[in-house]
């Protein structure tokens, strides 16, 4: 049972509301809870750790600006400051000063720790077959379960020596020695995004050339776009023989880069200064709040046009009947009407949006059809199966949509009345935020076990949404309330 210490509600403002219900404009009429005000969300994780990552390898020093301080992160940072990286944290200039081992990461002294991060095992990992060894990497025991074999044989395959010191249980992983040589290699990435970046992460320092070629179908493309964007900025020599795509910057990475082979030539990384933009799986949970609710809410210094991730997820927001406008260096997120006809959405490419998506497919009375999800079953939970059953516990049930007998997505089915009003995030931060935006969508008060799980990536999440519950425009329109840090 979680302990009331662990417990989060979402209040109640309004104690009429109707079923969501098959007629389109029902949903537009009926009153719903009322957030107002502007938020600032958090950095982006992803964009914060592989700065960190490439920072704790580079030659000379790094200044990450903005980085979220999420608990992910500091996994991060504790493991690469074992392996000889230092960094300092500078509070007063909103930044972490990294001084890197210039590729000879040291040996370690203690064991090594990815706690329950995915991320982090798989990428420290990498990082370990250039440590010279013995070195041991640990995780949790859901970690152990998750995805990993063709990532150490990828590694092996490039000279790696690594091997789990117990077949049977998965971790620990211990790392016999060091360097890589080079060569070509093949990495599935049907599971996880998270092994093509990993052998990226380290491939500048093997001694010869590095080809990764990843073959279709690939899950999370974005992330692996980032990573070799990030490689860029710290100055790898990374080439995609098949097109770069149309990139928003020069020297980045276009949206759609075709990621088939993805060249490296030896180099290393160079350390330098970069600021992290926002991060746009939280940002995507205030977009699915205004499906559910009547919102309008400014959020604080979001680039439009620059991040094809976070714009990937406007549009996503706008398809779901968002009004996204940018505000000076702002956006605001306006709730507008469903839209009339149903929806699909293939989230091969946005898994971490799924269970917001689950959480407001109720409320979208065309209907809503997510495919693509099948592989988030190896996330920190079984994430989508998570939040379906606790959605139905709150009378918002969806149909599951199967792809070779597992869970590949769902399909909006007809609300009810709640069987319960407390659920539970099983542990996973995702499942937690997307259960209180259900939450919001009922008139009860609705319980969420699993608060402490936030500080894995967005710990103000409640802060945020407690303030706009409370907020309101004054009559010029100007922002009365401010539910974000100042
Ligand atoms: O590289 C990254 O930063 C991530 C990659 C994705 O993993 P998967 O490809 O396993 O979905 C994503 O879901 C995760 O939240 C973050
Ligand atoms: C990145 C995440 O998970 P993992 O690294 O464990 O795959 C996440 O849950 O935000």
């Amino acid at each position: 049972m979680p302990t009331a210490s662990a417990r989060a509600s979402v209040r109640a403002s309004l104690s009429t509301m109707t079923s969501p219900s098959t007629d389109p404009e029902a949903a537009v009429r009926r009153d719903r809870r009322v957030l107002r005000g502007s938020v600032r969300i958090p950095t982006s994780k992803p964009d914060t750790q592989r700065a960190l990552l490439m920072g704790a390898l580079a030659t000379g020093s790094t200044a990450v600006t903005r980085p979220n301080v999420c608990s992910e992160s500091l996994v991060l940072q504790e493991a690469c400051a074992e392996l000889g990286a230092r960094f300092v944290a500078e509070p007063e200039h909103d930044r972490i000063v990294v001084t890197g081992t210039g590729g000879a990461p040291l040996r370690p002294s203690t064991i090594l720790r990815a706690a329950g991060s995915g991320f982090a095992l798989r990428h420290l990992v990498a990082v370990t077959s250039l440590v010279e060894g013995p070195c041991v990497l640990t995780g949790d025991q859901r970690l152990a379960q998750r995805p990993l074999t063709p990532l150490l044989d990828a590694l092996t395959e490039l000279g790696g020596k690594l091997e789990t010191a117990d077949a049977g249980l998965g971790l620990p992983l211990v790392n016999w020695e060091h360097g890589l040589t080079g060569g070509t290699v093949r990495v599935p990435a049907d599971e996880t995004s998270q092994f093509a970046s990993a052998l990226l992460l380290v491939a500048p320092y093997a001694s010869g050339p590095v080809t990764v070629e990843v073959p279709a179908p690939v899950v999370g493309a974005p992330y692996i776009r980032m990573t070799v964007a990030m490689m860029r900025e710290f100055g790898a020599r990374v080439r995609l023989p098949y097109g770069p795509g149309e990139p928003p910057a020069p020297g980045g990475i276009g949206p759609d880069a075709d990621l088939r082979r993805i060249e490296v030539r030896p180099g290393g990384y160079r350390g330098r200064d970069l600021l992290v933009g926002p991060d746009a799986t939280s940002l995507f949970y205030f977009i699915a709040a205004a499906v559910v609710t009547d919102a309008d809410i400014v959020v604080r210094e979001v680039p439009l046009g620059r991040h094809p991730f976070l714009d990937d997820v406007v549009t996503v927001g706008r398809r779901l009947g968002v009004r996204i406008d940018r505000e000076g260096p702002d956006i605001r997120i306006v709730s507008g009407p469903p839209p009339a006809a149903p929806l699909e959405i293939d989230a091969t490419g946005i898994p971490t949006l799924v269970p917001a998506l689950a959480a407001v497919a109720s409320d979208l009375p065309a209907g809503l059809r997510v495919t693509g999800a099948r592989h988030i079953r190896h996330h920190k939970t079984s994430r989508l199966a998570v939040v379906m059953d606790q959605l139905a516990r709150l009378g918002r049930p969806l149909a599951p949509v199967l792809r070779d007998g597992a869970l590949d997505g769902f399909e909006t089915l007809p609300a009810g009345p709640p069987a319960a009003l407390d659920v539970d995030g099983h542990g996973d931060h995702r499942n937690v935020m997307a259960l209180h935006i259900a939450g919001l969508a009922l008139p009860e008060t609705v319980t969420v076990a699993g608060a402490e799980t936030l500080s894995t990536s967005f710990a103000d999440f409640l802060h945020c949404f407690r303030g706009l519950a409370a907020g309101r425009r004054g009559t010029d329109g100007a922002l009365v309330t401010d539910a974000g840090r100042p």
